[in-house]
């Protein structure tokens, strides 16, 4: 990919300017892609500035703490600093990084980990899960807005509610990005469109599926000309009712983990990445190297991402998750597998815990919650006594509290790794290994 030199940087937002421009030298980068520069002792964030570089900025926000300011040109450019290869990355809010080469992408969130575990006693080197550079996203959810009859089919703008057209995404699998254009160029052509709240995209062993959420009631008649696009698309097309929740479904999607099945409901969580998903699975199963003398606690575990795996190794697993339906399709997917050595629990992991998981013997955990953590149940973990705590994160900050009380616990850190889960995006996925 080319540098660009020199080169006119748009300001990102409407915001009030009114301050003369300044010279800023950028010494640090943000995970979110800001340029980081120190002057007095103060430190501005520069948007659309990298460590390295030197720019003309303008500060548009003064605070106590930091300043704000947006580049207006570059007078010199990092040497990691790329063409972003989405012509929509300037304005679209679903990309933080696509400025810089995916390699210093890497090493920026490497670095970033770092400094969020610094209360940590870390190993001496934090490893890495890479895949695809795009291409990676088997789901994505679309919004759509129409003002004066005009339709906006995309994504949020960057720091802002407003939708902006998206022609083309290319984090997502191709598949969806194809299907994608044309049902996009389906929408805009149909009075339909002002009838619609978002669009879900899919993509999974079955192939493509699309959820429209309406917003207004529709007839039949409305739908024909869509269902008629589906079935020449060979797409699964679901249409969920104003009032519904979740969509109905006649049969449940799959993938295939580690030679399992995994059943799930469009609309329930799966890992995004499918790529990632399996070398994350795999290397979590080397991590525990568990035998059939193992107990293992499965937390947050959905519809069995990682206990059909651990079940595959271990003696037993205890497999929890709050959401009835997804404990209902665990229990399916185990038998299905003919795992009778999995069980799933419904329990919310947030209150007291029930009896089954309290006194639950245990000889290893893994936990992967959402990006609140898993505060609440730790005390009880810690009672429960594992050798091995095995933590999947999306939120490196909830992480590295739980982390420090389980290390206050007496747990050390053995293995952290940086899963590069949304190339392009500010976030980040950590695996960390906790040993007694
Ligand atoms: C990050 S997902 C991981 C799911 C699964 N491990 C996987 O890899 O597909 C987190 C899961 O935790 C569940 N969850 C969220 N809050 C919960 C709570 N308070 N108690 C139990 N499960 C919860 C969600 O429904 C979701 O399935
Ligand atoms: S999310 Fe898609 S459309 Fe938006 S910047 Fe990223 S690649 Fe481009």
């Amino acid at each position: 990919m080319k540098h660009r030199s020199n080169r006119r940087t748009r300001p990102s937002q409407d915001k009030p300017i009114s301050s003369p421009i300044r010279t800023f030298t950028i010494e640090n980068t943000t995970h979110e892609g800001h340029g980081v520069a120190r002057e007095n002792g103060k430190v501005t964030f520069v948007d659309g500035a990298l460590a390295g570089e030197k720019v003309e900025a303008r500060v548009i926000k003064e605070g106590r703490q930091f300043n704000q300011a947006i580049t207006l040109k570059r007078l010199q450019d990092s040497p990691v600093r790329v063409a972003p290869p989405c012509p929509h990355f300037e304005q679209c809010g679903g990309c933080q990084l696509q400025h810089m080469s995916v390699a210093a992408q890497r090493d920026l969130k490497v670095d970033w980990l770092a400094g969020q575990f610094r209360r940590l006693a870390l190993p001496d080197e934090m490893s890495r899960l890479e895949g695809k550079d795009f291409g990676y996203r088997r789901r994505a959810r679309i919004s759509v807005f129409v003002k004066n009859n005009q339709a906006q089919i995309g994504f949020r703008a960057k720091a802002s509610n407003t939708i902006i057209d998206i022609e083309q995404c290319q984090v997502l699998e191709p598949m969806l990005q194809s299907v994608y254009q044309s049902l996009r160029a389906q929408l805009l052509g149909s009075n339909l469109v002002a009838k619609l709240g978002h669009i879900e995209l899919l993509f999974d062993d079955q192939g493509v599926c699309v959820v429209l959420r309406q917003s207004r009631e529709l007839i039949e008649l409305d739908k024909q000309m869509l269902n008629q696009w589906a079935d020449a698309q060979h797409v699964t097309l679901l249409w969920q009712a104003p009032e519904q929740k979740k969509v109905a479904i006649d049969a449940p999607r799959h993938y295939t983990i580690d030679n399992f099945t995994v059943n799930f409901h469009p609309q329930d969580f799966i890992q995004v990445n499918a790529e990632i998903n399996r070398l994350m699975v795999d290397q979590a199963m080397a991590w525990l190297s568990l035998s059939k003398e193992d107990v293992v606690l499965d937390l947050f575990c959905g519809a069995g991402n990682f206990s059909l795996p651990l079940a595959k190794q271990a003696g037993r697993v205890l497999a929890v998750e709050a959401i009835e339906s997804m404990v209902e399709m665990g229990q399916s997917n185990a038998a299905q597998a003919q795992l009778d050595n999995l069980e799933f629990l419904a329990a919310d992991l947030t209150q007291p815990p029930p009896n089954q998981l309290k006194k639950a013997k245990i000889t290893k955990a893994l936990l992967d919650p959402p990006r609140s953590g898993a505060f609440e149940f730790l005390p009880t973990l810690v009672r429960l006594k594992p050798q091995q705590i095995l933590y999947v994160s999306c939120n490196a900050s909830t992480l590295a509290r739980d982390a420090e009380f389980l290390v206050e616990n007496g747990f050390r850190v053995v293995k952290v790794c940086m899963m590069d889960m949304f190339p392009h995006t500010s976030h980040v996925e950590t695996m960390m290994l906790l040993q007694k």
